[in-house]
């Protein structure tokens, strides 16, 4: 059996050796002909899977995207095919959590905000959003979701309206990229949507590119409009507009989801997938694989109030300020895009680091965040 894999998917080779011949490709190298003998193709977002990429693999039995987003493959046409596709839903959900988690921190420190006055509004209660809304509910900081889709399908939980969203002091987007049907994401936030929002606003895009109107959002800016603008993801990526860069608070190169963890995740997902459409016992374990993290364990620092303490350690983590620099630093053209992608540095999420934290009176917000005691 021919198993061809992404390079950038962490693991490809120690999870799928033993299922068939592996091979790795890259997108920016893979062809039709490529993997015209492929039973199994497994990727992640940077390769399009579209007919066109298919046409010569008579014989492909499967086909797994390592990540949540899945607009990258027609899926449809893999249906008509009798293809089955499999995605890793929910592998980085905590990854980009902790991404927002750091933005409002070093918001927070920047604007001298009181980081647990502030209400989040997230849009989209999916894996993402609900992962965001444990991590705030951790800190006891306080947040709305909206999910139309979810609402109808009768979720149980507390969910608001678009218009309720618009009065938050920082909305973070956690939509799937849709372009028709009852609940579109394409432009959600369009010039009309972005005008209502004040200078004092936040709003985070960590899901895909095009829920936002870049253009719009540039011209409104430009315009003086001051919209606070977290951007990790693009329209047109790699080849992104370059003016509206300037006009952001912060800004990465899609990296939210890019911890070890939550890539490495992906990669088993879809071992675990695969094993199961083969009837094999699957064997293998990511934590078999993860290294150990540099530094393993934190001593929490002695700031001068709890929230200084909680801000530290979330920031020695992950701070999303070193990302936004060196992105706003590097890049010129799509190919820098790609390039900082592909040489993002290592990652790791809370769970893999112990917080010694004495006696700490926000000992429980710590471990409920996910680190280890
Ligand atoms: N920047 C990055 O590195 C990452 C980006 N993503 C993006 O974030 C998206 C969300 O990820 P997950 O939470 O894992 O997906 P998910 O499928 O678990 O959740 C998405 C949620 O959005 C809801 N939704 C759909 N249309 C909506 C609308 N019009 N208004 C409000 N809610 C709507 C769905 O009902 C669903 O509950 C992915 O599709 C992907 O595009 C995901 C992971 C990493
Ligand atoms: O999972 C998703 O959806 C994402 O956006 C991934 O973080 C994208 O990562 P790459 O597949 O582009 O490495």
């Amino acid at each position: 059996m021919k198993i061809y894999y992404e390079d950038s998917m962490p693991y490809g080779q120690e999870f799928f050796a033993d299922l068939g011949e592996c091979e790795a490709f890259s997108h920016k190298t893979i062809t039709p002909a490529l993997i015209a003998d492929a039973d199994v193709l497994l990727t992640r977002s940077t390769t399009k899977v579209t007919p066109a990429l298919l046409s010569q693999a008579n014989k492909l039995k499967f086909v797994g995207t390592a990540t949540a987003g899945t607009d990258h493959v027609d899926k449809y046409y893999l249906q008509t095919q009798g293809i089955p596709f499999v995605s890793a839903g929910g592998c980085n959900a905590v990854a980009v959590a902790e991404y927002v988690l750091s933005t409002l921190f070093v918001l927070a420190n920047k604007y001298n905000w009181q980081v647990q006055n502030q209400t989040v509004g997230i849009v989209g209660a999916g894996h993402v959003g609900t992962a965001l809304a444990k991590h705030l509910s951790a800190l006891g900081i306080e947040y709305k979701l909206c999910d139309p889709p979810l609402q109808e399908a009768g979720d149980s939980r507390n969910l608001v309206s678009m218009e309720e969203i618009m009065q938050c002091d920082v909305i973070s987007l956690h939509v799937p990229w849709i372009k028709e049907g009852p609940h579109p994401t394409e432009s959600m936030f369009d010039a009309n949507r972005l005008a209502q929002l004040s200078g004092q606003q936040v709003l985070i895009n960590a899901c895909r590119g095009e829920v936002l109107d870049n253009d719009a959002a540039l011209a409104l800016l430009q315009k003086g409009k001051g919209f606070k603008l977290v951007l990790d993801v693009w329209d047109n990526e790699p080849n992104i507009n370059l003016d509206l860069i300037p006009f952001t608070e912060l800004a990465t190169a899609h990296i939210a989801g890019h911890t070890i963890e939550g890539k490495a995740r992906g990669t088993e997902m879809l071992y675990t997938a695969l094993c199961q459409q083969l009837g094999v016992q699957a064997s293998k374990v990511l934590s078999n694989y993860l290294p150990i993290a540099e530094p393993s364990s934190i001593n929490l620092h002695k700031s001068q109030d709890d929230w200084s303490s909680l801000s530290d350690l979330v920031l020695d983590v992950y701070n999303i300020a070193k990302d936004d620099a060196q992105f706003k630093k590097l890049v010129n053209s799509g190919e820098q895009f790609r390039y900082i992608r592909k040489h993002y540095p290592i990652r790791r999420e809370f769970s893999a680091i112990k917080v010694n934290t004495g006696n700490f009176v926000h000992s429980k917000a710590i471990y409920d965040l996910g680190f280890l005691c």
